[in-house]
């Protein structure tokens, strides 16, 4: 069964590009919310975090990101010693989660896709792009954040265009029903892949 990386920068619309894939009928993977749910319910998780960043990277109620992200986003050591702990559990979980799924294609959706190497356990790679200014206003305007909260994570990923050249497909979301005709062309494209290979 293929694996398609689904990745594009903060804001870019990856989660709205994946609805319309798994409205499709296509297994989606979403490693965020995976790697959130890992964070609050995986105790040896917990506690590599508590050393990194101490007590109060959790509450009584699980972690609490805005603190983790206030830490983590402006110091890129940090950044990379926590994406240390929570990628390979990530990368191990979505094994178990394919080994159940029965499909042409499944989807794996990752903010930091080639960041974290995981394009490397992907069999082809769809980028979702749209302008920076556009991406950042989308995130202000979702998460109520400021431009510079949604600049430090930008300065964390890689270059739209870094991406662009390793992706092998790449839909352009500024107007949602353009990105919805692409997602449909693309779809049938992505079944054929493993008889094409
Ligand atoms: C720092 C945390 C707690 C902030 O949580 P928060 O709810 O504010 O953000 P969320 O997880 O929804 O991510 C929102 C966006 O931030 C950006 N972002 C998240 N993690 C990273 C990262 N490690 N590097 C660069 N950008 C990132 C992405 O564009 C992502 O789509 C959280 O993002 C986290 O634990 N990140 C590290 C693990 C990781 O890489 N997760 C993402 C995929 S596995
Ligand atoms: N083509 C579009 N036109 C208008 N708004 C859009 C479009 N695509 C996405 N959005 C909106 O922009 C915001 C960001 O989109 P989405 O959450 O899908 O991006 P993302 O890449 O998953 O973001 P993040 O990296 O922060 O997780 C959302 O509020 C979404 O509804």
């Amino acid at each position: 069964m293929i694996v398609v990386g689904l990745t594009g920068g903060i804001g870019s619309g990856k989660s709205t590009v994946a609805r319309m894939f798994s409205e499709l009928g296509v297994p989606v993977y979403i490693s965020d919310i995976e790697a959130g749910k890992l964070m609050r319910t995986a105790p040896e998780i917990r506690t590599a975090i508590v050393a990194l960043l101490g007590e109060k990277a959790y509450t009584p109620g699980g972690p609490d990101n805005a603190y983790i992200a206030g830490k983590v986003f402006s110091d890129r050591a940090l950044l990379g010693r926590l994406n240390g702990i929570i990628h390979p559990a990530v990368a191990a979980h979505f094994r178990g989660w394919y080994a159940r799924q029965h499909a042409p294609y499944v989807i794996k959706e990752a903010a930091v896709l080639f960041e974290s190497g995981g394009n490397k356990e992907c069999d082809a790679v769809v980028m979702v792009t749209a302008p920076e200014e556009t991406r950042i206003k989308r995130v202000m305007q979702r998460d109520t954040v400021s431009r510079e909260d949604v600049l430090r994570r930008i300065a964390n990923q890689w270059d739209e265009k870094r991406k662009e050249a390793l992706s092998d497909y790449v839909i352009v979301n500024t107007d949602l029903e353009k990105t919805e005709r692409q997602v449909r062309e693309l779809h049938p494209v992505l079944s054929n892949l493993e008889a094409s290979r």
